[in-house]
């Protein structure tokens, strides 16, 4: 089939190299003329594992084309996903800016009868509106058809190749039909709905699992002050099947460019039907004050950061990413540069991305060697496999005093107890520096009271 995608992001282009990879003609437009050179070299603009490889195969093997000409974009095609940005804006709605201009480029530009598939998240009766404002520009017949993305960065190939389900909502059975015909090789098992419930399936199901996180975030502080482990607590609670053991990592909350922005964009559609979306807002506060309780942990432990030196481990929301967007670390950095500490930054590849994000102030290091040497303390805010797989015996020999804050416990107690150090994990014991001399004579774990003397 003859596709074209608008918009190269993270979804845009992993949705066109996949559908060249499975048998498609795809052309794919973007606006930005930087990332459509970069394209046409074969680089991937984002990282983003496996990327890259399937990119220059198709290209190569002729497949997949990219453009910065509207015109060219849709002369020849049968069906257009639209997948470019629906950030928030700053009262949380979604901004749809983008989104109408991409619509109005289409609806110029289309010569014959087209399905027009909605990738990007948009609010219910968004696709509705989309119908209206292409009837606007153009007679030429077209459907609609609802299509949200489930996948996850990081890991977003795989995905695309292995999801649970594909989503279809439509008016009309045929558009309906080709578009599930097209996904037909992924073999994913394909749900078939109305356009408003289509739009609902895709934040329904980033606030659902967004609302994991922050309950077992809430039962990790809970955790800290009884005296429980969290890891314990969500394995056990995982066994149970109507649960599942999926995003119950408690940790420093979520970040990305899709739950922190969807979850307050749900809230304020909830809010324009009167529909106060009460539990979600707590997920969103939740998540809030999760981020910032680490550097409250850290500032009980030493109680000034001024003119401290700490590093920082893992800049990305997540790992196998260079996102930044909505990163905890954009939060939690900020907050120490601001109370005067000396932040020295490491991340295996956002490290070019953080710079147009963080204060200048940051210090970045090429190595996890070089940010601990000499570092008051260090905090651990993303749990790529370099920084887990990091020997714990290291800390203690490069840093004057091995105190570790892991937002995402990486290690297990076990393994912090025989290294010696000093380690503040979430929801989960503390485990004291001592030697394992020491260790054979007192209790591993102390009384959170005893930790705030240095
Ligand atoms: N990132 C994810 O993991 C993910 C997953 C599922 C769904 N989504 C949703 O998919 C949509 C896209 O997200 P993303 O992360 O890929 O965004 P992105 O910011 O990475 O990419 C959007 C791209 O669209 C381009 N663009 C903007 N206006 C355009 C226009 N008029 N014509 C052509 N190109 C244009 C931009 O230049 C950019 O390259 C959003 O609605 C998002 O919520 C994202
Ligand atoms: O148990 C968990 C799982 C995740 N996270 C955090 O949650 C955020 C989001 O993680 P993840 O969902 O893995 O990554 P995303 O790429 O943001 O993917 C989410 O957002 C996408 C955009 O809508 C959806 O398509 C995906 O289905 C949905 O998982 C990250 O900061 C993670 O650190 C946790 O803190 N604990």
């Amino acid at each position: 089939m003859k596709i074209s995608v608008v918009g190269t992001g993270y979804v845009g282009l992993v949705t066109g190299v996949t559908l060249s990879e499975i048998g498609h003609q795809v052309i794919c437009l973007d606006v930005d003329t930087l990332k459509i050179k970069m394209l046409r070299n074969g680089q991937s603009p984002i990282y983003e594992p496996g990327l890259e490889d399937l990119l220059r195969k198709n290209i190569n093997d002729g497949n997949i084309w990219f453009t910065s000409s509207s015109t060219q974009a849709f002369a020849d095609s049968e069906v257009i996903f639209i997948a470019v940005g629906t950030p928030a804006n700053h009262d949380g709605t979604a901004n749809l800016f983008y989104l109408e201009q991409a619509v109005i480029e289409i609806a110029k530009n289309i010569k014959k009868r087209q399905i027009i598939v909605t990738k990007s998240t948009v609010p219910v009766g968004t696709n509705q509106y989309i119908k209206k404002l292409i009837e606007k520009y153009t007679t030429v017949e077209f459907d609609i058809v609802s299509n949200p993305e489930f996948l996850r960065e990081g890991s977003a190939i795989y995905d695309m190749f292995h999801g649970d389900r594909i989503v279809i909502g439509s008016e009309l059975d045929e558009a309906a039909a080709i578009i599930g015909q097209l996904y037909k090789p992924l073999k994913i098992p394909i749900y078939k709905t109305d356009i408003r419930s289509a739009e609902m399936i895709k934040y329904a199901s980033n606030a659902f699992l967004a609302t994991k996180i922050s309950f077992i975030n809430e039962i990790a502080n809970l955790c800290d002050k009884v005296g429980a482990n969290v890891e314990a607590v969500s394995y056990g609670m995982g066994l149970d099947q109507r649960i599942g053991n999926q995003f119950l990592q408690a940790g420093i909350g979520y970040g990305g460019s899709c739950f922190p922005k969807d979850t307050k964009a749900l809230v304020q559609l909830a809010g324009n039907v009167k529909h106060e979306f009460e539990l979600l807002k707590a997920v969103i506060d939740v998540n809030n004050k999760q981020q910032m309780l680490l550097v409250e942990k850290v500032k009980k432990r030493i109680t000034s950061l001024l003119h401290k030196n700490i590093a920082v481990l893992g800049l990305s929301f997540k790992p196998n990413t260079d996102d930044m967007r909505e990163a905890a670390s954009l939060v939690i950095i900020e907050e120490l540069v601001k109370q005067g500490a000396t932040v020295i930054a490491y991340d295996p590849v956002a490290i070019d991305e953080a710079k147009k994000y963080l204060p200048t102030e940051v210090v970045y290091a090429k190595s996890i060697e070089t940010a601990i040497i000499d570092a008051d303390v260090v905090l651990i805010l993303t749990e790529w496999e370099e920084i887990k797989s990091f020997n714990l015996h290291q800390y203690k020999a490069l840093m004057k005093k091995a105190v570790i804050f892991d937002g995402r416990n990486c290690y297990s107690l076990p393994e912090a107890e025989r290294a010696g150090v000093e380690y503040y994990s979430v929801g989960r014991p503390l485990v004291m520096k001592q030697t394992i001399d020491e260790a054979s004579l007192s209790p591993i774990y102390s009384d959170k009271k005893d930790t705030t003397a240095s």
